[in-house]
């Protein structure tokens, strides 16, 4: 290998030097220096994912090889022939090959591409040609075939000087190569082939099964006819052109059928349906699979990203805007950048637009599908709904579009915010499932419609629909509105409890809660406890400021919000509150109180409070010490058959 020396730069002979007192001796100039063995380390360990990749970068050097020569001749040849033996490995091609100044030139300088000029702009004269026909551009592609062998062996013929002699060169790993001069029998055709004898520990790279997998997976779609012959002589075509996409069949189903193929043998998932994409700016085109399954959003996309036919990367994710996870994608472009390992993309303005621009053509192909195929999109739906309630969000025209055919948990079952507005004008909006699942039944039972709002992206979609749908009311549930749509109980019976309910509203006022006597079904609940998230931080926050003193009291008193208190609703319907609300005798009652409490709190599920803990624990202890001595007392008079609760209700 050649490390240029480089030339003295004008700037060295125009350069102020500052005035000293005694003349400086004059700089010597001296070249750095390549250590190859530490470069190809360099490049095996850390740029490039795999050894598996010597293989890309030959087939790559060969098509831009072949694209060079029908720069001059658009009628030569174009194949790229793979050997695959049990000791070398050979990859010949048709392309322009290389007199003996461009060996020196490109093929022995590490950094130098003939698909660059002299400056390094890719859009280079002469052999370099425009940059669009190349994939290479780094001038270190050839430095993989190291990371699997210690010599690569190169034999070419020159199409640009048909009178160049054949040139064979010989480099090696510790950086020296050698030129020969070989008859033109050696090679009779213009073009280049290249091999390797594989070191021991790399012999499974070379293998012919591993190389026909190898060059199927990066190969797959490039446009030059592409063969692995072994070393009996049996060829293995790796490429159909054009892409599975891009064939002509029959009719739409046989495109179909194939296309579904294709998607099996790629990402081995039956696609719900695919999605042509076409961006001719970039010379994109491909096809995106929908995923027949649901998958956790955070869940890397795999993309597959081909550049001029040549796989640059099988987990592009940055190929699609992030909400896209349904998709898996193959795309082969001409205009996207490759970074230097090639297995990824270059981050830039392009990538942006292409990004942008497919996500368009994913949403378009989503809106499309209401109007030609409501079939296929409730079955997307039912699949992805949290995929497209995550989009919907943040895109107004597809939440109209879908909005009719989101499903959600409301009082009415599972059905679309659409249908449930139909009979609710007025929306409630549960914040959490637990609230959901404690007030739906009691709520549905008196005619409210209650949606639960507890599950990601669902509260805030609700909220939308006023928007979309004027004249429905959409409100987060509270108390009150629950309270107020319950059935009162006559007036009567609310003054016979009304010592009962006074006590109540002691004990329970203490945790910031009120108390009302209504009747609702089911019978059996006998009370329930309304609360919200609001009203819960603000208790907290009020508890902190109580306990705390100085500026962190003053501050947390300034946040002071007005939310509703909570509400413990007592069921009259209930028997057990009837009897409760019958007895006069204050302590019994106080644990009564603190028992419905108590239990009406265990069924909202969430976390008790130390305060709250100790409630259940007094209310449990007095009453069984109330049961206890019932019996006792019982027992004296012999009527020890009675239960507890008996006996309670005919204290008084
Ligand atoms: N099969 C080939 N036929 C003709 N020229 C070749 C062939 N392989 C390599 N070369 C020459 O050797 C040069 C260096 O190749 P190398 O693979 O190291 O870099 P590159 O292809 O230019 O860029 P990159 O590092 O991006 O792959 C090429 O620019 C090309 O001029």
């Amino acid at each position: 290998m050649r490390v240029t020396r480089l030339p003295p730069g004008p700037d060295d002979r125009d350069r102020k030097s500052f005035p000293v007192s005694s003349p400086q001796p004059a700089p010597t100039a001296h070249t750095f220096q390549v250590d190859l063995r530490g470069l190809v380390d360099l490049l095996s360990h850390h740029l490039y994912s795999s050894p598996k990749v010597y293989l890309r970068e030959l087939l790559q050097n060969a098509v831009d090889a072949i694209s060079a020569r029908h720069r001059l001749d658009p009628q030569a040849p174009g194949a790229i022939t793979v050997q695959a033996g049990d000791r070398s490995l050979s990859v010949t091609d048709t392309g322009v090959g290389l007199t003996e100044a461009d060996v020196h030139t490109f093929l022995a300088t590490i950094g130098r591409s003939s698909k660059r000029d002299a400056e390094g702009r890719l859009d280079a004269a002469g052999l370099a040609g425009a940059r669009s026909d190349f994939i290479g551009q780094f001038g270190i592609g050839l430095l993989a075939c190291f990371v699997v062998a210690d010599e690569i062996t190169v034999l070419t013929r020159s199409a640009a000087t048909p009178d160049a002699p054949v040139i064979e060169w010989r480099g090696s790993s510790d950086g020296r190569y050698t030129i020969t001069t070989r008859p033109g029998s050696a090679k009779p055709e213009p073009g280049t082939t290249v091999t390797l004898v594989p070191r021991a520990d790399a012999a499974q790279w070379t293998r012919v099964d591993q190389v026909i997998e190898l060059a199927r997976n990066y190969g797959g779609l490039l446009r030059h006819e592409v063969t692995v012959v072994d070393d009996r002589g049996e060829r293995t075509r790796i490429n159909e052109t054009p892409a599975p996409w891009a064939r002509a069949y029959g009719s739409p189903l046989a495109r179909r059928q194939a296309l579904v193929e294709h998607c099996k043998a790629t990402f081995d998932f039956t696609p719900l349906d695919t999605i042509d994409l076409q961006l001719p700016l970039v010379g994109l085109t491909g096809v995106a699979y929908v995923l027949p399954e649901a998958v956790p959003p955070s869940r890397r996309a795999g993309h597959r990203v081909h550049l001029k036919g040549m796989l640059v990367s099988d987990q592009a994710d940055e190929l699609l805007p992030e909400w896209a996870f349904f998709v898996r994608c193959v795309v082969d472009a001409e205009g996207l950048r490759p970074t230097a390992s090639r297995e990824g993309l270059y981050a830039d303005e392009t990538l942006a637009a292409v990004r942008d621009a497919l996500g368009v053509r994913i949403r378009d192909w989503l809106t499309g599908l209401s109007a030609s195929d409501p079939a296929l999109l409730h079955r997307f739906i039912s699949v992805h709904h949290l995929a497209v309630k995550a989009l919907a969000r943040y895109d107004d025209e597809l939440l109209r579009m879908l909005l009719p055919w989101l499903p959600f948990e409301t009082t009415d079952g599972n059905v679309t915010l659409d249908e449930f507005a139909r009979t609710h004008r007025t929306v409630l909006v549960a914040q959490t499932v637990e609230e959901f699942r404690q007030v739906a039944p009691i709520a549905a039972a008196a005619g409210l419609g209650v949606v639960n709002g507890g599950y990601t992206y669902d509260r805030d979609l609700v909220h939308r629909l006023p928007e979309l749908r004027p004249g429905v009311l959409v409100t987060d549930l509270d108390p009150t509105t629950v309270t107020a749509h319950l059935d009162s109980v006559d007036p009567a019976a609310e003054l016979a409890a009304a010592g009962f309910l006074n006590v109540a509203r002691e004990v329970v006022g203490r945790f910031d809660c009120d108390v009302a006597l209504r009747s609702f079904h089911p019978a059996s609940a006998p009370a329930l406890l309304l609360d919200n998230r609001e009203a819960r931080h603000e208790r907290t926050r009020a508890e902190l400021a109580d306990s705390s003193d100085g500026l962190w009291a003053d501050i947390l008193g300034s946040l002071r919000a007005e939310a509703p208190r909570a509400q413990l609703v007592l069921n009259h319907l209930n028997p057990l509150v009837r009897r409760a609300a019958s007895i006069g005798h204050r302590e019994l009652v106080i644990a009564a109180v603190e028992a419905l409490y108590g239990q009406a709190l265990l069924l909202t599920r969430r976390p008790l409070r130390a305060s709250e803990s100790a409630l259940l624990n007094r209310s449990f202890i007095a009453l069984l010490d109330h049961a206890m001595l019932g019996h006792e007392a019982a027992g004296h008079e012999g009527a020890g058959h009675d239960g507890p609760g008996h006996q309670a209700g005919r204290e008084s």
